[in-house]
């Protein structure tokens, strides 16, 4: 039997395993209509629906043939690029109501742009099921779920806006940057997203230096937006950082959250573990947010400093210093500056909880999972000049920086988006 066939089997036998699932669970089947719910993450079918997108890219890929994946594909795929950006920036998410449609004129009036160009924006964009016809030939427009989720989870436009408007323009001048700075791949002042923005200032700790800049405050407004909407997606979600450690057994600790953001971690846990306090600590420019987001009953246990953490750790001798998603936007020698400033704050048994991705070798990971972890990799380049590690890479890491940091292990349950890489200070 050929390829294409085992591959289409394959694809069906998912298929019906996930929608005999939402059968049994009457959880109605996803759809492209504006109000259908989104496939959920139960563990009973995570398997089948990474076996199923495994599945369908290869048959995908194959159907095509390596010259139409690779021209008709890619003029596709960049041109994904062109129009969610035009709409996101133009908003027509909001000038289609969510409950009926609206005509091209009319959406037009609405966006402030040309009628003809409305038309042929959504004539590309419909063929990613962003967008509807209301019916074949009609005059009106309709949301999709596709589009309706920038309208039901809006803070979606703060991920979408930063990956468009930021890291796009940046990833096209890789090359360009490579070649300015002699194939330099760890300063984090000569990335791509640095030789697009700022690449005749030198900036000592880049991306984020710039992010400071008085003009950036929507970016960096934006960005604290897009990672708490991270947190939001299953494979993220507060209920695993829950599970994958025994927070509890800390006791009465304190928490230092290095580079914690706007705080939304800080809280979660704050809620769960009334014993504990917490000190949020991130750059000046980013206390407006914490502000904005403090729920007033935890003001006693979770506080913001204004810390930069290459700089001296202001708080000496924590149970707990904790940093999630921020080694990763660093290359080997800045990761280790930043380990460095904790390990002299540290006492003997203080804990290092880092909250990190781990990139699994490629052949024991499902495709899908490989391909989200390695492409996060490549978005730490082009930002940073970061980038992701794997388990090796996290321990040699924790040796580089610090030779008293004794390596506790990794926990990472399947379909969990992230790790919780644990060390002890041994003093
Ligand atoms: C990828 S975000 C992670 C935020 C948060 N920990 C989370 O996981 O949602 C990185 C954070 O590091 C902060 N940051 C960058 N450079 C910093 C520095 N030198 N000192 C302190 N915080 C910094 C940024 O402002 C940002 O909030």
């Amino acid at each position: 039997m050929g390829h294409l066939t085992d591959l289409a089997k394959s694809i069906l036998a998912s298929a019906e395993a996930i929608e005999a699932h939402l059968e049994k669970t009457n959880t109605p089947i996803p759809s492209f209509e504006a109000d259908s719910n989104i496939m959920p993450d139960d563990m009973e079918i995570i398997g089948a629906k990474l076996q199923l997108q495994t599945d369908l890219q290869d048959l995908d890929m194959l159907a095509l043939g390596p010259r139409e994946f690779l021209t008709a594909g890619m003029i596709g795929n960049v041109h994904d690029v062109t129009v969610i950006n035009v709409l996101n920036q133009f908003n027509f998410w909001d000038a289609v109501p969510l409950k009926g449609s609206i005509t091209y004129a009319d959406l037009a009036s609405k966006v402030k742009l040309p009628e003809a160009l409305v038309r042929r924006l959504l004539r590309f964009s419909m063929t990613r099921h962003m967008f509807a016809s209301t019916s074949s030939g009609s005059d009106s427009v309709k949301h999709t779920s596709v589009s309706a989720i920038f309208v039901l989870q809006p803070q979606i436009r703060c991920i979408i806006g930063h990956q468009l408007e930021e890291i796009a323009p940046a990833c096209i001048n890789v090359p360009q940057a490579l070649r300015h700075w002699n194939n330099d791949a760890e300063h984090p002042s000569k990335s791509g997203c640095a030789y697009t923005f700022f690449k005749d200032t030198l900036y000592e700790a880049g991306t984020f230096e710039w992010f400071g800049k008085p003009e950036n405050a929507y970016r960096v407004e934006r960005f604290a937006g897009a990672m708490n909407y991270m947190m939001q997606s299953p494979a993220m979600s507060f209920t695993n950082l829950h599970n994958m450690y025994d927070w509890r057994a800390l006791g009465a600790a304190t928490l230092v959250d290095v580079g914690g953001s706007e705080g939304h971690i800080s809280y979660e846990l704050a809620r769960a573990y009334p014993d504990m306090k917490f000190i949020v600590q991130d750059l000046p420019e980013v206390q407006a947010s914490f502000d904005k987001a403090r729920p007033s009953e935890l003001d006693s246990r979770v506080s913001f400093t204004a810390h930069n953490f290459f700089k001296e750790q202001p708080v000496k001798g924590a149970e707990v210093y904790f940093m999630k998603h921020i080694l990763h936007d660093w290359s080997d020698p800045w990761a280790a500056k930043i380990i460095q400033q904790l390990t002299a704050a540290m006492k003997p048994g203080s804990k290092l909880i880092l909250c990190e991705g781990v990139l699994p070798p490629a052949d024991k990971a499902p495709a899908p999972i490989v391909r989200l972890l390695s492409a996060l990799d490549m978005q730490m380049l082009v930002a940073l000049n970061a980038k992701e590690r794997t388990v090796e890479d996290w321990q040699a890491l924790l040796k580089l920086a610090d030779e008293r940091l004794v390596f506790k292990g990794v926990h990472q349950p399947p379909g969990v988006g992230f790790a919780i890489i644990e060390a002890e200070f041994a003093g």
